[in-house]
């Protein structure tokens, strides 16, 4: 691949399961260097496109390009260039967290050193501790230390930070701005908006398998959504609420026509999470209306299944079920 060359490009994907469209034609370029974080609710289709990235789940249509490689043809060489830190990953409960790092270590051409990785986790006091005896969170640092063992150029992270306490994700953030810091392309889920926020320097919003929002996390949403609201109590009891880009002038005015301090101030700049829960939100009713784009309306055919036109590629799937594929 060149320098110039994304170092994830998506055009078009699309992937069903039988009848259902998990992910439903989405075009994206994660630059090399940047952290892209990959937003949307429950059945999305985030984990479906991320696991077709990193070569475990086969696409219906479309390309993919990741390193340079088509992930449905991507060999070891390739796969250790990636790191991979799935929703959930089965570790060898007998096996200490030490050992489990130095088992994959082998795997890579340059890993890191075990010890080092283990303290970037904040496990070092558990390090000869089997991970069956681990706690939840605790063992889910042992799935981000197997992600990053092998120095990877790309790291997946699908909800990296689920189950961590504050403390262990504030650890978890510090560890990813070094792996920025070093130049590592990230792609993260997550549905931790101020995670995304934090960490991310752009981020799409993927409902019902479709990317409806893509953007710099301080875009995202267009300009409208990130005006700053100003609220307050005037002498007579009455709220007042108003959206300005000069908040400063605006509180500044307010006192002087009060002659004081307005009661119950707040100046409000809409949050990543504000912005995202409008999305989703609009986006939910938009769908219980027509949409006038996408025929057939019912007097288009008088087949009544026209409507849901069955699809070439949407009937039997051979991985209607589980994730293939192993680790590299
Ligand atoms: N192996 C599978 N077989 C059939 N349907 C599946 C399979 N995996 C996912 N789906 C369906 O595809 C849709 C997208 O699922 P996906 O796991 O990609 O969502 P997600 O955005 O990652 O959700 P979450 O935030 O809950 O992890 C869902 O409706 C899900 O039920």
């Amino acid at each position: 691949m060149t320098e110039n060359e994304p170092a994830i490009r998506v055009r078009g994907l699309r992937k069903t399961y039988g009848a259902l469209t998990a992910v439903d034609g989405i075009d994206l370029d994660v630059h090399r260097g940047e952290t892209f974080a990959l937003l949307g609710p429950n059945g999305a289709g985030k984990s479906t496109t991320i696991e077709i990235l990193e070569g475990y789940r086969t696409r219906t249509s479309g390309e993919v390009a990741v390193l340079g490689v088509d992930p449905a043809r991507g060999d070891l060489d390739w796969k250790a260039r990636l790191g991979i830190v799935l929703q959930s990953t089965a570790e060898a409960a007998q096996m200490t967290v030490r050992e489990q790092l130095a088992h994959f270590a082998h795997f890579y051409p340059d890993p890191r050193p075990v010890d080092e990785v283990i303290e970037a986790v904040g496990l070092t006091a558990k390090a000869k501790t089997r991970i069956g005896k681990l706690s939840g969170g605790q063992r889910r640092r042992v799935d981000v230390a197997l992600g990053i063992i092998g120095r990877p150029e790309l790291v997946f992270l699908d909800e990296p930070t689920t189950g961590f306490d504050p403390e262990a994700r504030r650890e978890f953030w510090q560890l990813i701005e070094r792996l920025k810091r070093e130049g590592t392309t990230i792609l993260l889920t997550t549905h931790y908006l101020d995670e995304a926020a934090r960490l991310g320097d752009r981020a799409g919003v993927i409902l019902g398998g479709r990317l409806v929002a893509l953007g710099a996390i301080d875009e995202l949403g267009g300009r409208e959504a990130r005006v700053p609201i100003v609220r307050w109590r005037d002498a007579a009891g009455v709220r007042h609420e108003q959206r300005t880009e000069r908040p400063a002038e605006l509180v500044a005015a307010v006192v002087a026509a009060i002659g004081g301090e307005p009661a119950e101030l707040e100046v409000i700049r809409p949050s990543l999470e504000d912005v995202y829960l409008e999305l989703v939100g609009a986006a939910a009713g938009a769908e219980s209306e027509p949409e006038a784009s996408e025929p057939p309306e019912p007097e288009a055919s008088a087949d009544p299944e026209a409507s849901e036109p069955p699809e070439p590629e949407a009937s039997a799937d051979p991985e209607a079920s589980d994730i293939e594929g192993v680790r590299a």
